[in-house]
């Protein structure tokens, strides 16, 4: 059986250019009151695949006038000088996002420098604080994944209530946050992972697919009920016919003989991801200042 009518790609980069325009405008409103957004991103080490997201950031932050600061630290700096320096920019007012690239150099805990950035300033969402105030459904600094993926589906699906999202893969950066964002949508959702059995049986259940496994290609139209809405995470460099190339979780030729749409990679939710950290940037922002944009006093009304 097949999809009733050609599937729906959907444009991430359309999307994301969207959300810009969005964050774009409330940046002006916002410096008109006088706060001028601006994001910290940590870089510690080399790694190539690092370098080219950072300077993607730095990027997508000119374009909707957000100021960006890079701080680029050495492969052996120790934990230490980067909790350091975190401190520094927690207590610095022009700063109101901070973003420590991931993955960061072996010596060093990941999860003590995540704690170690002021959950106002977390734009990540990674702060067990931002954690636990998703899981309990607030409106708090959420993963940029996640949010983006769920931007998308809300676009292409309209309201989520009752369908049931399948997650693959169980990460703190993309599946647990998916799933509680998901459930907040009133979604039924099951989280599958790389030991769950009947891994493609649950999958064919779901309305809506989200793949985040690091597996290239793992989900392919047998995994698909016909109909499902795919949103594929994954970002594997593969080298294939001698040459180096970008491809989902999802086997997306195949996938097309059953979704009702599916997002691209690239140009589907690594955008969109990016999209979301400015976004985060604003929020953040206005965490710090929550009377930025509301009515100055003045003599005609006094604070
Ligand atoms: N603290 C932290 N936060 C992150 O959000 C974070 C991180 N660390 N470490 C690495 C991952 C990965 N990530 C991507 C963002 C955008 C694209 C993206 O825009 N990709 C383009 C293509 C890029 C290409 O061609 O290589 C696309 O899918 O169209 C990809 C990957 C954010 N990450």
């Amino acid at each position: 059986m097949s999809a009733a009518s050609t599937p729906l790609l959907i444009d991430g980069k359309a999307a994301a250019a969207r959300v810009l325009a969005e964050v774009g405008r409330e940046v002006i409103a916002l410096k008109d009151a006088g706060l001028a957004p601006a994001l910290a991103v940590v870089l510690v080490g080399q790694d190539p695949a690092s370098q080219v997201y950072v300077r993607n950031k730095v990027l997508r932050a000119e374009e909707c006038g957000i100021r960006s600061l890079e701080h680029k630290l050495p492969a052996d700096t120790a934990e230490a000088d980067l909790l350091a320096l975190i401190h520094t920019l927690n207590g610095d007012d022009s700063v109101h996002g901070i973003l420590v690239q991931l993955p960061l150099p072996g010596h060093i805990d990941e999860s003590r420098v995540l704690q170690a950035v002021s959950p106002l300033k977390d734009v990540d969402g990674f702060h067990a604080e931002n954690v636990g105030g998703l899981s309990q459904g607030r409106d708090v600094l959420t993963p940029c994944t996640p949010a983006g993926c769920l931007r998308l589906l809300q676009d292409t699906c309209g309201n989520l209530t009752g369908k049931h999202a399948v997650v693959i893969g169980r990460s703190n950066i993309v599946g647990k946050p998916m799933a509680a964002l998901l459930l907040k949508a009133h979604c039924t959702v099951t989280v599958v992972h790389s030991r769950s059995a009947n891994l493609k049986e649950l999958c064919r259940q779901a309305d809506i697919v989200v793949a985040a496994v690091g597996r290239p290609r793992l989900v392919d139209a047998e995994w698909l009920k016909p109909g499902a809405v795919v949103i594929d995470v994954g970002i594997n460099r593969i080298e294939e016919d001698g040459r180096s190339k970008l491809v989902g979780d999802v086997d997306f030729d195949s996938a097309l003989a059953h979704a009702a749409a599916i997002t691209p990679v690239p140009g589907g939710v690594g955008p969109m991801t990016i999209a979301f950290l400015m976004k985060n940037t604003l929020a953040a922002a206005r965490l710090q200042h929550p009377a930025a944009g509301l009515p100055q006093p003045s003599m005609e009304n006094p604070a």
